[in-house]
């Protein structure tokens, strides 16, 4: 399925990841589920769930609600996880190695193929996915080795290097190709607009949701900001 680069906005593919999660869950229940139904659970209205899901085609029937499957598998393909991709690992300290050693936190349809570091004493080692972790400076290399001989285009990278190292080590797996980098540092990268970045980090949350526990009637908050 090709989609059109429009309107489908962060938000909305966000939503999209919980609605499969939930959508997993509802289907060892039922085998179908109105926009009611998944509005309640994802605290929203029946309208933005329709909104939503319109958004990639027409799939429920009206009165009768969606089939569970059917829009799991219809999900799962507009996430690009039908299909295993390949995506590689930069800086092997402790989160990166929290990530190859736990695969189960990368989910369905991803595979690490790549491990790559700069630190002479972690380079040559084998992970805990039996990958050997690779010098970084050979990325490029690697990533056209795997393209001729393996036809495997890799443009995604996990980045766990330090912060001060993130902006430069992004740079250089962009001029290597890599189009699309789950950030899991707290630099905020300044990349090519073609470059998509996701930033992902556990210590913003848990300020989000402090925030939420010291808030937590609806009545603390006297204004909305
Ligand atoms: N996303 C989160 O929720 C979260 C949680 C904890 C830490 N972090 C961040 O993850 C990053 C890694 O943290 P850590 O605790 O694993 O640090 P760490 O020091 O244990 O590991 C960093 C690794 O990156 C390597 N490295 C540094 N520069 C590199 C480069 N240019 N190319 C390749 N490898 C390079 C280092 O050799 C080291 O092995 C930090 O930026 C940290 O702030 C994020």
């Amino acid at each position: 399925m090709r989609l059109k680069k429009l309107e489908i906005s962060e938000r909305v593919v966000q939503r999209l990841t919980e609605y499969l999660s939930i959508l997993k869950e509802a289907r060892k229940q039922d085998s179908e589920i109105n926009s009611i139904e998944l509005a309640k659970i994802m605290n929203t209205t029946s309208a933005q769930v329709r909104k939503d899901l319109s958004t990639f085609g027409e799939f429920g029937v009206r009165g009768k609600g969606y089939d569970i499957d059917n829009l799991i598998e219809i999900i799962t393909r507009i996430l690009g996880i039908d299909k295993t991709n390949d995506v590689i690992i930069v800086g092997h300290g402790k989160m990166g190695e929290m990530l190859s050693s736990n695969l189960d936190v990368l989910g369905e349809g991803f595979k690490i193929i790549g491990i790559f570091d700069k630190d002479n004493d972690k380079i040559g080692k084998m992970a805990a996915n039996n990958l050997v972790v690779q010098d970084i400076r050979n990325i490029g290399e690697f990533i056209k080795n795997m393209k001729n001989d393996s036809n495997i285009k890799i443009n995604m990278a996990i980045l766990a290097v330090v912060k001060e190292q993130a902006q430069i080590a992004a740079e250089g797996l962009v001029k290597n190709g890599i189009s699309a980098i789950l950030n899991m540092t707290t630099c905020k990268l300044e990349l090519d607009k073609n470059v998509k970045v996701v930033d992902m980090d556990i210590s913003a949350k848990l300020q989000e949701l402090n925030f939420w526990r010291i808030n937590n009637t609806e009545n603390n908050i006297d204004e909305k900001i």
